[in-house]
């Protein structure tokens, strides 16, 4: 008999809402009312459930950003309440200087542990110190630009696959080959393993990873939401049994999770019976985790458990973010044509300087000279942050300092806001990335040549890379930044020489649609799922036909 037959929903439900009253209970002992904020349209689901069907993802932080201040009082499940904060002391404050103080909210974290399992993105406290400490040395930038021509190859099968499609139809989904690309790449950076997505290989991992955010994170049901309100009621034990919860989403998400064990499995095992001169010889982060776990006093090495659980989270959390901050920009290159010649000029002439030096790739030096480029790829992670929010809970009761007072709720101006313990924090990343006080009047528009006046040592240091915050900051900031960084300079560099990118006519509406990350959706076109249509065509055709190839390769 399955634990999904002796644990029946209903009991949970019924546990759940008896400690509930207590929490409640508990929790209105401390109010927020002194905050404004919007009002929540239903006790049981608070703000929560505006945040998922927001028509453009912070859109609804610019509303309430304009009514309120930079922070505001929400409501969360069953009448609880929070804030929200754009601020960017605040968010020093919560990300970088605190510690483990802000623990991600219950919720939101008990589905990364159902989707991915006991890995970094899920830990907290000395648990993931331990997890981070062991992952470092593969994040290192040294070690990462070993990845640097595993990203042109990759770009070159793009760029392959591309060049036999368009003849056909010259829109394409960009964003869909990006993601294949990009998961044949962390497979291959991350744990030597080859997805095979690109050649459309038979790979069922493949298959199943395609849609797993679609189909777990987009749309959740107010019913499927308020499920997830109760999570923070459950005791740790029951946590376990929640991914045999009979619906969809759980039963996909525990499938995807023992594909990825079982290989990551066979992975670890080959891997870890290498000799350890062979072992020495890889550069995949799985290899270089192994040997980093190898050397580590016992008390603080990683089980294989959480081994294997890397493997997914990386994956996760490297994917879906790279290729579609990428897909943002081609989009956002395609309504700024003028920008798009500047940088494939810029392209050119390191192309023709490397010719003469004779080397057949960029390198990391070339990459990192492409100035017009770097700034189009920091101002697309400023205005499309694909992580929009991240949800955290007070640990502790706190004061939060703010860099810009707030209007109270009896007109008193609050220069920080006090916040008590089990009170969520809703960080948004998205609404932070878009201050006019932090980057300007024109703050609502993409604008990359603003990276060559902003003063940035004058900014309260708060992102990682360029302080944009799309990459978090502090002690859980992103650990594959300069990765990422890597990967969107090195891909862009091949697919901007190689083609123009253009809006299709008619031109579509695309939606900053909220599904955790923010993902591009077509307005009236939702059937194709998370979709950036855009005309891509040979540069060398628009220059008379010629079969000169940009860049003067063949
Ligand atoms: C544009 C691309 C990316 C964006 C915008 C991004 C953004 C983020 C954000 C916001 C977090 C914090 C999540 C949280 O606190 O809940 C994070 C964490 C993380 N990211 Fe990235 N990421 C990107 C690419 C990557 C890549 C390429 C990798 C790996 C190769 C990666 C690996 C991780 C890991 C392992 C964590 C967990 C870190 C920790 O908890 O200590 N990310 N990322």
């Amino acid at each position: 008999m399955t634990l999904s037959l002796l644990v029946s929903p209903i009991a949970l439900i019924g546990l759940a809402a008896l400690v509930l009253v207590l929490v409640v209970r508990l929790s209105r002992r401390k109010s927020l009312k002194f905050l404004r904020g919007p009002p929540p349209p239903s006790w049981w689901l608070g703000n929560e459930h505006q945040l998922f069907y927001q028509q453009d993802t912070g859109c609804l932080d610019s509303q309430w950003m304009r009514e309120y201040g930079n922070t505001w009082r929400m409501h969360s499940y069953f009448g609880r309440e929070g804030i929200m904060t754009t601020d960017p002391k605040a968010l020093q404050h919560i990300l970088h200087k605190s510690g483990y103080n802000y623990p991600k909210r219950v919720d939101m974290n008990t589905i990364t542990f159902l989707q991915f399992g006991p890995g970094i993105l899920w830990s907290e406290g000395s648990v993931h110190q331990r997890h981070r400490k062991v992952m470092n040395p593969a994040f290192s930038a040294q070690q990462l630009r070993t990845f640097v021509p595993l990203f042109q190859r990759t770009a070159l099968k793009i760029i392959e696959k591309w060049k036999a499609l368009i003849p056909i139809d010259s829109v394409v989904l960009v964003n869909q080959w990006l993601a294949r690309g990009g998961l044949d790449i962390i497979g291959e950076a991350a744990f030597d393993y080859d997805f095979g997505s690109l050649d459309d290989a038979d790979n069922p991992l493949a298959k199943e990873y395609a849609t797993i955010v679609r189909d777990v994170q987009m749309n959740p049901t107010k019913l499927a939401m308020l499920y997830r309100g109760l999570f923070e009621c459950f005791p740790q034990k029951i946590i376990e049994f929640v991914k045999h919860t009979p619906a969809r989403a759980y039963r996909r998400a525990k499938r995807l999770n023992e594909m990825f064990e079982d290989i990551g499995r066979d992975l670890y095992h080959s891997n870890a019976d290498e000799e350890k001169a062979d072992r020495d010889g890889k550069r995949d982060v799985m290899s270089i985790l192994i040997k980093a776990n190898d050397s580590e006093d016992q008390r603080f090495r990683l089980s294989e458990k959480e081994v294997l659980a890397q493997m997914h989270h990386l994956t996760s959390a490297a994917q879906e973010t790279t290729s579609s901050t990428l897909s943002w920009m081609l989009y956002e290159l395609s309504k700024h044509p003028e920008y798009q010649t500047r940088i494939r000029e810029e392209i050119r002439a390191v192309r023709a300087a490397a010719n003469e030096r004779g080397e057949p790739t960029f390198t990391v030096e070339d990459l990192d000279s492409m100035q017009y480029l770097i700034a189009a790829i920091k101002e697309t992670l400023r205005f499309h942050a694909v992580v929009p929010y991240l949800w955290r809970v007070a640990g502790k009761d706190d004061v939060i300092p703010l860099s810009e007072p707030v209007v109270g709720a009896d007109g008193s101006v609050l220069t920080e806001v006090p916040i008590f313990k089990g009170q969520s924090v809703i960080t948004s990343l998205c609404g932070y990335n878009r201050l006019v006080s932090v980057w300007g009047e024109d703050a609502d528009e993409w604008v990359p040549e603003r990276f060559f006046r902003i003063e940035s040592e004058k900014q309260l240091r708060l992102g990682v890379y360029a302080n944009v915050l799309t990459f978090s900051a502090g002690l859980r900031g992103c650990i594959g930044w300069r990765f990422a960084v890597y990967q969107l300079q090195a891909v862009a560099a091949e697919l901007l020489e190689t083609f123009e990118f253009a809006l299709p006519v008619p031109k579509p509406t695309i939606r900053r649609t909220p599904a955790v990350l923010m993902v591009p959706v077509v307005e009236g076109k939702e059937d194709l799922g998370f979709a950036m249509p855009l005309r891509v065509s040979l540069f060398s055709t628009r220059l008379g036909g010629s079969d000169e190839h940009a860049g003067g390769r063949s």
